[in-house]
């Protein structure tokens, strides 16, 4: 187990590097989703095995679907899932008295994903998190299954909520905005071709809605009556080893190879390995149409860059794991970085960084992006760095892969099972 403070010691000397990266969250949790649905049994190979995705399993193991999970030789942090599908009904339910409880941690993925299934059951399901996950929206999905007919008590739009399922509702329809998060369209849509729902998205145009066309590819492409799916390597995980990559091969020359690449075009951070290509490095990128969740290992990598750098349409950050803006802004500081935030926008300028403590405020990526940085950056220290088990539980296993020492509060460097989250 990780220790809740670390430090890390930047490499000394070029190293070549293979890293092996684990399976996506993202299509993870939307396989799961899937799997349970499906008329037969589906094997999830090269699945991600960490907090969200073992929240998500916990949850339809629950709700009575039989989730078989194995070793996966080729990375310790994925697993061969395979899952029971009922072929669109829920085999467990509580009453409206008692509900059957359901527990998401801080799982985005889970809480919005769950709830539109659930109301293809019959009976009722509370579903809650942790304390930030009852903070961030759920308002919209909520809304739009009212709108499907269906009965959701919260009293604040927010989790906890119990949901009563009454089965399809074949005609019925919603429309749903993604302004705040677009989980709630891909929510609707993994649920709603056995819901029979008609699915009306808003707020969002074509070329900025990345994870919704994720979720068409998945339900258009998965083994519905039962077989095998591939889940691809995570490409916003990859992004703070590309980013590495880019980091040492500026001052060292050395090079970092990170596989399996992820290429089916699903995953909107695939984008991020056209970033650290030689000059390829733009003025500006909007997390609505250049980037998703790797605009934060951009952010931080920004001071390298040879010009300021705007990063734009961050809106949606403050209300994920934490209020990343204002954690970016102020923890760059720290190090050294000029930063200045304005409305929903980061303008990022050029300079020296220096190490400094990081809070990582339970934010998996805040921790990994300040991580990746310590690999040239001397005196790196994270708070609380097993926040990092949320989607990357080996991440600093893998900083080690790199030539990176990761050290205690002591100053013992550390190894085997104490570099895991
Ligand atoms: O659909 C998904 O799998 C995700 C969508 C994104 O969230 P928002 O749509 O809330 O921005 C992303 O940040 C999250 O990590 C995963
Ligand atoms: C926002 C994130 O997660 P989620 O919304 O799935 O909890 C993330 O992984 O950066």
């Amino acid at each position: 187990m990780l220790p809740d403070l670390i430090e890390i010691v930047p490499l000394k000397s070029p190293q070549d590097s293979t890293v092996i990266l684990p399976g996506s969250k993202s299509i993870t949790n939307r396989a799961l989703i899937l799997a349970a649905l499906a008329r037969g049994t589906v094997v999830l190979r090269g699945a991600l095995w960490s907090e969200d995705t073992q929240a998500m399993v916990e949850c339809l193991e629950r709700l009575g679907f039989a989730v078989q999970v194995s070793s996966d030789p080729a990375e310790p942090a994925n697993r061969t899932l395979t899952v029971q599908g009922h072929g669109g009904t829920i085999p467990n339910a509580g009453t409206p008295a008692q509900p059957l409880e359901l527990f998401v941690e801080n799982a985005g993925t889970a809480a919005r994903f769950l709830p539109p299934m659930l109301c293809l059951g019959h009976g009722s399901y509370r579903l809650s998190g942790i304390p930030r996950m009852h903070e961030r929206p759920q308002a919209a999905l909520v809304g739009a299954l009212r709108q499907l007919g269906y009965r959701i008590d919260t009293p604040n739009d927010r989790l906890p909520a119990v949901v009563h399922g009454t089965g399809p509702h074949p005609g019925a329809a919603c429309s749903v905005s993604v302004e705040e998060s677009s989980q709630f369209a891909s929510a609707l849509l993994l649920s709603g071709g056995i819901g029979g729902w008609q699915i009306t998205v808003t707020g969002g145009n074509e070329d900025e809605l990345p994870y919704v066309d994720m979720t068409r590819r998945l339900v258009e492409d998965f083994p519905w009556e039962g077989g095998t799916y591939d889940i691809e390597a995570d490409a916003s995980g990859a992004s703070y080893f590309w980013g590495a990559d880019w980091l040492l091969w500026n001052f060292f020359d050395s090079c970092i190879t990170v596989v399996p690449t992820p290429t089916s075009g699903m995953q909107a951070d695939q984008k991020f390995l056209d970033l650290m290509t030689q000059d390829a490095w733009k003025p500006s990128y909007s997390r609505r149409t250049d980037l998703a969740d790797s605009i934060m290992t951009a952010i931080v990598l920004a001071p390298f860059a040879a010009q300021p750098t705007q990063f734009t349409d961050l809106g949606r950050l403050r209300v994920q794991e934490c209020e990343r803006v204002v954690a970016l802004r102020t923890e760059l500081t720290k190090c050294g970085a000029r930063v200045e935030e304005s409305g929903d926008t980061l303008t990022v300028y050029p300079g020296t960084l220096h190490g400094a403590e990081i809070e990582t405020y339970n934010d998996h990526r805040v921790a990994m992006c300040f991580g990746m940085l310590g690999v040239l950056v001397p005196g790196m220290r994270l708070v609380k760095p097993g926040c990092v088990r949320k989607t990357f539980p080996n991440f600093f296993a893998k900083l080690t892969e790199l030539g990176a020492v990761i050290r205690d509060a002591d100053g013992a460097p550390l190894s085997g099972d104490d570099l895991l989250a």
